[in-house]
């Protein structure tokens, strides 16, 4: 589906993303708001195009309750501009809310950060196994996983930057500090949905921490850190499941990371999860 530019009034400039400008809108029609992603798409040559195209109808593929819904995109071809139309997060992201903790001096309670593990685990299930092709999302962090206005988490910004940047490789990543850079990735191996499972721990981590598990002085100096996998213990207030799930997301060898329905069927998250729900 195509809509056209006119369909959307345009509120305000959020801010830059991964990989374009991030506007406010409304849908005229309905009044609803929704989030404009503008790529600018003239830079790009025939292939990346058309590998732009087919990565945004995976997106409306992706129809879950933890993933930021696609609605729509409007392809304005005097600007060469794509919108990518997306669903409105009321609560904005984590990497905020992780921020708003500092500056307080507070921590976030150990049911939310459990309903975050889940739900984000919810999302990474749908991507890795119940879409035609399986989508690894590559950028999981705290600035791309979103609240919804019940509380739900849901997460964004699905792997377009991969096609909108030149290079994946460990390189590419020093376009943001690679926090959640897993072992294998920073070795030159291949990305896999194991290397997803590592950032959602380093994403869990920081949620009880409010910092990285693994942080350098520069690129090298993080690289050695992951590779040595030393991490302290999170905030002695929360639980010992809650440390020891973290510390199994952050398996060196990959093989030994669980997979979503592994986790989702943990008895740690299992007893943890019934409590919450
Ligand atoms: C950490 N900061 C960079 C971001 C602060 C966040 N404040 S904010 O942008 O005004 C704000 C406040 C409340 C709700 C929302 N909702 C929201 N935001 C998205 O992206 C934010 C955007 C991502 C790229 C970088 C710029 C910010 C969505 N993407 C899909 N659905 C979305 N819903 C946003």
């Amino acid at each position: 589906m195509s809509g056209y530019i006119e369909d959307y009034e345009v509120l305000n400039v959020i801010g830059t993303g991964s990989f374009g400008t991030c506007y406010k809108v409304r849908k005229k029609s309905n009044g609803c708001l929704y989030v404009w992603k503008a790529v600018g798409y003239s830079g790009l040559s025939e292939e990346k195009k058309q590998l732009l195209v087919s990565e945004v109808n995976l997106l409306s593929e992706l129809q879950h309750p933890n993933i930021v819904q696609y609605f729509d995109r409007v392809i304005h071809k005097e600007t060469a501009t794509l919108y990518i139309v997306m669903e409105w997060c009321k609560g904005g992201d984590l990497s905020t809310l992780i921020n708003k903790c500092k500056k307080s001096s507070s921590f976030l309670d150990e049911g939310f950060i459990w309903r975050v593990l889940y739900q984000m685990c919810r999302a990474l299930q749908a991507c890795h196994w119940q879409l035609s092709v399986t989508v690894l999302h590559r950028d999981i962090k705290p600035a791309n996983v979103f609240l919804d206005g019940a509380g739900n988490v849901k997460l964004g910004d699905f792997g377009l930057a991969r096609i909108l940047h030149d290079d994946t490789s460990f390189a590419q990543t020093l376009v943001g500090t690679p926090y959640y850079m897993s072992p294998e990735v920073i070795k030159g191996g291949k990305y896999n949905n194991k290397s997803d499972i590592w950032s959602l721990g380093c994403l869990v981590y920081e949620l009880c921490s409010l910092s990285p598990p693994f942080m350098g002085q520069n690129i090298k100096q993080l690289a050695l850190r992951i590779k040595e996998r030393k991490f302290s213990r999170i905030p002695a207030h929360y639980s010992d499941d809650l440390q020891k799930i973290i510390s199994l997301l952050l398996s060196t060898d990959h093989n030994f990371r669980p997979t979503t329905e592994m986790i989702l069927q943990h008895p740690l998250v299992v007893t943890n999860i019934a409590q919450e729900t």
